[in-house]
């Protein structure tokens, strides 16, 4: 199936992971006539229309009712009042896809007719320049045709995984979803070190985040595990073993770890409420 092949698609809620995912559909060649979004800031509505030609609609209702397709990318408190206003008007085959951190398959199937097939998806920001990583969790009901047609629309903002196990999303929260987050602040640290020893701040961004970068993509294009590619860094008694010491005694792996579990718990505590 071809991007212009695509079922209509429409947008709940034009914020920021809204126009990730359209940036990409439209970029993966989707034929922007074919993307609705409900938004309800005029400004919003405006600019997405400006920047990519595609259709808004100032409510949720009324853009949902002929699309094959509806991506809730409001914030997760508001999920349930959006489900209701579009339960009348939404399609009996529209696959519904969630990117709302917490918001459970039940609690959405409360609002929907049994037979809605649904996608829970935790996306996260590198899906901004098509870097992202989204897994999906289908609802048992949902064919693997449905499934496909989902994950379709999240790899054209990056990578793509599926688990069938719900309660494994709070731990992809705590990973992959707010990774990000640990990231800049690791970046942010970096680039702080190389201030305090003496290098301009531009320079020290510069040298913070294409390292970060760099080790990504060599991680990522090598499939080498992160231990060895540390070795071929490590010359015995050199400068990165020094580093390596202090990062290890000042117990740098055991706080990344509490950082995701504490994510993990938090999101399991939003989707109990
Ligand atoms: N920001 C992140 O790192 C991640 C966010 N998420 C989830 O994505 C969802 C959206 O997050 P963002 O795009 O960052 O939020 P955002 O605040 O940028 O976008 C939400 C949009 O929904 C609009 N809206 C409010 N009420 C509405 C209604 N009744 N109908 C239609 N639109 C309405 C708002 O005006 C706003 O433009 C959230 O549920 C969040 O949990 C998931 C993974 C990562
Ligand atoms: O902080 C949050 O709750 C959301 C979910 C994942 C990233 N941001």
């Amino acid at each position: 199936m071809s991007m212009n092949e695509l079922p209509r698609i429409a947008f709940i809620g034009g914020g920021n992971m809204a126009t990730a995912i359209i940036q990409g559909l439209i970029t993966s060649g989707a034929q922007p006539d074919r993307i609705l979004v409900a938004e309800p800031l005029k400004q919003k509505r405006q600019e997405l229309t400006n920047q990519f030609g595609v259709l808004p609609f100032p409510d949720a209702s009324t853009a949902v009712c002929d699309a094959g397709v509806v991506i809730l990318a409001v914030k997760p408190a508001i999920v349930e009042t959006v489900l209701s206003q579009i339960a009348d008007t939404l399609l009996p085959n529209a696959v519904v896809i969630s990117i709302a951190a917490g918001v459970t398959i039940d609690a959405m199937m409360s609002l929907l007719s049994a037979s809605q097939p649904v996608v829970r998806v935790m996306p996260n920001t590198p899906a901004l320049v098509a870097a992202g990583m989204s897994v999906l969790c289908p609802a048992p009901h949902t064919t693997d045709a449905q499934l496909a047609l989902a994950t379709r629309i999240l790899d054209a903002v990056g990578q793509t995984a599926t688990v069938r196990d719900e309660s494994l999303l709070d731990a992809v929260t705590g990973l992959s979803g707010s990774g990000p987050a640990y990231v800049f602040l690791i970046a942010e640290a970096l680039s702080d070190a190389g201030v305090s020893c003496g290098l301009p701040r531009p320079l020290a961004d510069q040298l913070a985040i294409q390292t970060l970068l760099g080790s990504s993509q060599l991680m990522s294009q090598t499939g080498e595990h992160p231990a060895v590619l540390k070795s071929q860094v490590t010359s015995p008694g050199g400068t990165t073993i020094a580093g390596v010491m202090t990062l290890e005694q000042s117990g740098v792996r055991g706080a990344l770890m509490q950082a995701v579990q504490a994510a993990w718990k938090r999101s399991q505590e939003l989707g109990a409420r």
